[in-house]
């Protein structure tokens, strides 16, 4: 497990088997892809897939489709049984990263709860973190031994990202569109990336059933 100087913030590695990324990538490949010109986010370039409830990144507002598919019962059963959340999250967003696809800074809404789940499938990649509305802080990068307006940590390929308490509501994420990105010494080279970002909702007001 790595943990940075953010409050809030961890990655397990290895928290899936290569055998169980194996399923789940032909579970996932073999479903509906939206995004890319489809509802609920045709402006998005990159493909999604919404379980649970369907979130609309323009009107920031989750619409309930169903209960999480089986596939992911065994994910949900380790996130409880291993502690990392009380109860199981009732959505699943799957983002899909190809070159030169990454995410823009952005907080998650507020709709969601306190703690963000994220999986990486088939790739690593670098997220970077920026703390709102303190441009002028730098921070000291641990492993660059540098100062920066940014702290960035590498989600390795089958690793969980855990955003909570300050990681979660004061910083900014963000993923490059970079192919070939470098962390000190560490070279990270990006293929395409599968990631399945796991929420609950807390807003009874947001859910319009
Ligand atoms: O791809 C990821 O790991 C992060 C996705 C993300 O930040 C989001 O969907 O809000
Ligand atoms: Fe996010």
């Amino acid at each position: 497990m790595s943990t940075g100087s953010i409050d809030g913030l961890r990655v397990i590695e290895n928290f899936i088997t290569p055998e169980e990324e194996s399923e789940l990538i032909s579970e996932i490949d073999n479903r509906e892809w939206g995004g890319n010109g489809i509802p609920p986010n045709p402006e998005m370039k990159r493909r999604t897939q919404h379980y649970g409830y369907e979130f609309s990144y323009r009107h920031r507002n989750a619409r309930y489709i169903g209960l999480l598919p089986s596939m992911f019962s065994f994910l949900l059963s380790r996130l409880v049984s291993e502690g990392i959340v009380p109860s199981p999250p009732d959505m699943c967003t799957v983002n899909e990263y190809n070159l030169k696809q990454g995410i823009m800074p952005h907080r998650d809404a507020s709709l969601f709860g306190p703690t963000i789940l994220s999986l990486s499938l088939l790739s690593p990649c670098l997220m970077r973190f920026e703390k709102e509305g303190e441009d002028e802080i730098k921070v000291l990068l641990p492993i660059r031994n540098e100062l920066s307006f940014f702290e960035f940590l590498p989600l390795a390929q089958r690793s969980l990202l855990v955003m909570t308490n300050s990681s979660r509501f004061d910083y900014k994420h963000s993923i490059s569109k970079d192919e070939i990105e470098y962390l000190g010494d560490q070279k990270i080279v990006r293929g395409r990336r599968v990631s399945l970002t796991f929420r609950s909702l807390i807003k009874e007001e947001s859910k319009m059933e």
